[in-house]
């Protein structure tokens, strides 16, 4: 294959997300893939699909397929054949509901199993959704954080709602597979995709304190 060919081919990642009905796993592939999102709940049955396309340090141009698996999957026979292949893998919970934590220990039980006779694993990211409801968190950080240690995953706290640090996290998914290193400037350059929606300060006033926009603006942080 020449070289102009081998570049034109662009380099496609399988990212699986997983973990209990209703911790948002739509919600953040479709944050990610299509910047929206829906306040009503539809249950996946079995599993969509999502497609974006985004580049990486180095002008590297890859396309992430993001299969948004059901809740309902775990135990069914169809899980495993899901879960193959993926080179990254999202364990996503609900901060704000315990159980949803707590059975990622099956869902990460499944994505070891699947990889057991591999030879390359896939790279698995903890991931705690709904931050945005921080005052209603049931997960301690510190339990969270210990998951990660004990099981050599990556930590990423995220809000499909709000958009905070999704891009971020789907795009570190994407540069760890690849062997990527994001510096700082680009990890705040991604933040600030989401972020620059919600705030717009008028340049050298600094944030205005009363009744306009801006209070609403702000409550979101
Ligand atoms: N406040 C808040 N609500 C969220 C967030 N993410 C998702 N939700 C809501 O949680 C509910 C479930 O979200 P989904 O994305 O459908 O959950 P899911 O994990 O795909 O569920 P299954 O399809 O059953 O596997 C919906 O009502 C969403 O609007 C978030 O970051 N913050």
């Amino acid at each position: 294959m020449s070289d102009s060919e081998e570049e034109s081919q662009e380099r496609q990642l399988k990212v699986a997300v997983v973990g209990d009905g209703a911790c948002g796993k739509t919600s953040l592939a479709t944050r990610f893939a299509q910047e929206a999102f829906g306040k009503q709940y539809k249950q996946t049955i079995g599993l969509d699909f999502f497609l974006k396309r985004i580049t990486l340090p180095g002008n590297l141009n890859v396309t992430l397929q993001v299969w948004d698996i059901g809740g309902q999957t775990i135990g069914g026979k169809m899980l495993d054949k899901y879960i193959y292949g993926a080179q990254g893998v999202l364990l996503v919970y609900d901060i704000t509901n315990y159980q949803s934590f707590e059975n990622l220990e099956d869902w990460f039980g499944m994505v070891k199993k699947v990889n057991e006779e591999s030879d390359v694993q896939p790279v698995v990211y903890l991931v705690g959704n709904k931050i945005d409801l921080e005052h209603m968190r049931t997960v301690k950080v510190d339990k969270h954080q210990r998951f990660c240690q004990e099981n050599g995953l990556i930590s990423h706290f995220v809000s499909a709602k709000t958009g905070d640090s999704v891009f971020l996290c789907f795009q570190r998914v994407a540069a760890d597979i690849l062997g990527v290193k994001l510096n700082k400037a680009e990890i705040e350059q991604s933040q600030r995709i989401v972020r620059a929606e919600l705030v717009d300060y008028p340049q050298d006033e600094g944030p205005v304190r009363e009744e306009s926009n801006q209070s609403k603006i702000c409550s979101l942080q």
